[in-house]
């Protein structure tokens, strides 16, 4: 049985369609990462998967159970922390954890789940006085109570530094030896990268690519990126780099100097000559194995994009 299944799920705001049809899988055990941009429908589609928003049309199951009409069972099983974070400013941190714990009804320490968060220094004082990056700590403890089967933690490195983030990551992979399954959506795939199982893109609230990070790396034409360095650049002269016969993506990465970065299975001089036919000066150029951000762009920046 698969943890999570998302059925043609389509959503509307109004006039704006958050989702459209996305349908998708999340096994039992996996960490699976929601990459998107902002806007993407990444929390939209946690806020339906929680019942905390009705969709348009489509289903949602999680751990077996339909996640409109067993939405209390569902909770009292999956560890949430959810987006934009909430603390209440006149409990403390021992106060939050033994208030996750009541309603769990389970029997820990509140302690232990500061500890290992990080905040054992701070399990007295009042979370008004938190830094972001605290505040973000003690959600992920109490999402952490009860050792759910299923965690679900939308942009979980909001208001980490590196350390954090690395402890977050770590925290993750512990729970997911344990036997949980976690979802995790971000807007960064390096965080992703090294935790997760399968990724899964999604661009306007439909899904571009689910594959292991491995998978997305080389599905962007051999994992080839060019980075040339010009004089100037316009949309036109990206446009065309896009439409030549090998490139998958071109975009603008910085305008000081202008560079552009192409994705680009086979010769990297017909790049090269395009800029130059259309007079733009080529100061210097580079090739790497496509970078993460390289592949997240190439899926989430205009160009055609098949689903996977
Ligand atoms: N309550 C709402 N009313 C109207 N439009 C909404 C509402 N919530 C989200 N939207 C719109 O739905 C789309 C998807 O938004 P959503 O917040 O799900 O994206 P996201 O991927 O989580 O973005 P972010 O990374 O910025 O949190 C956006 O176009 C957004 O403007």
């Amino acid at each position: 049985m698969p943890a999570m299944t998302v059925d043609s799920l389509t959503k509307s705001y109004g006039r704006t369609l958050a989702l459209s049809e996305l349908s998708f899988e999340v096994k039992e055990g996996e960490v699976f990462g929601f990459l998107g941009p902002n806007g993407a429908g990444k929390s939209t589609t946690i806020n339906v998967i929680l019942d905390f928003i009705r969709p348009t049309a489509g289903r949602v199951s999680v751990l077996g159970m339909d996640a409109q009409k067993r939405s209390r069972e569902i909770r009292a099983r999956t560890g949430v922390l959810p987006e934009g974070v909430e603390t209440y400013d006149r409990l403390t941190a021992r106060e939050h954890l033994e208030f996750a714990i009541d309603s769990k009804g389970v029997d820990e320490d509140p302690e232990t789940h500061l500890e290992r968060v990080g905040l054992h220094d701070a399990i007295d004082k009042k979370a008004g006085g938190y830094s972001k990056g605290m505040s973000q700590r003690l959600m992920l403890a109490m999402a952490l109570v009860g050792e759910p089967e299923l965690l679900i933690l939308d942009e979980p490195s909001t208001g980490l530094d590196p350390n954090g983030a690395r402890e977050m990551r770590r925290i993750v992979r512990e729970e997911n030896e344990r036997g949980a399954t976690v979802f995790f959506s971000s807007h960064i795939m390096e965080q992703v990268e090294a935790v997760c199982d399968r990724v899964g893109i999604l661009r306007e609230g439909e899904m571009v690519a689910v594959d292991s990070v491995e998978g997305l790396r080389d599905s962007v034409s051999g994992g080839e990126s060019l980075r040339v360095t010009v004089d100037r650049i316009d949309d036109d002269a990206v446009q065309a780099v896009r439409s030549l016969p090998d490139v998958s993506s071109a975009s603008v990465d910085g305008d000081a100097p202008p560079t552009i970065v192409v994705q680009v299975d086979g010769s990297k001089t017909a790049v090269l000559s395009e800029l130059e036919d259309r007079g733009i000066d080529v100061q210097d150029f580079s090739t790497t194995e496509a970078s993460l951000d390289d592949v997240f762009r190439s899926y989430t920046t205009d160009r055609e994009v098949e689903a996977r």
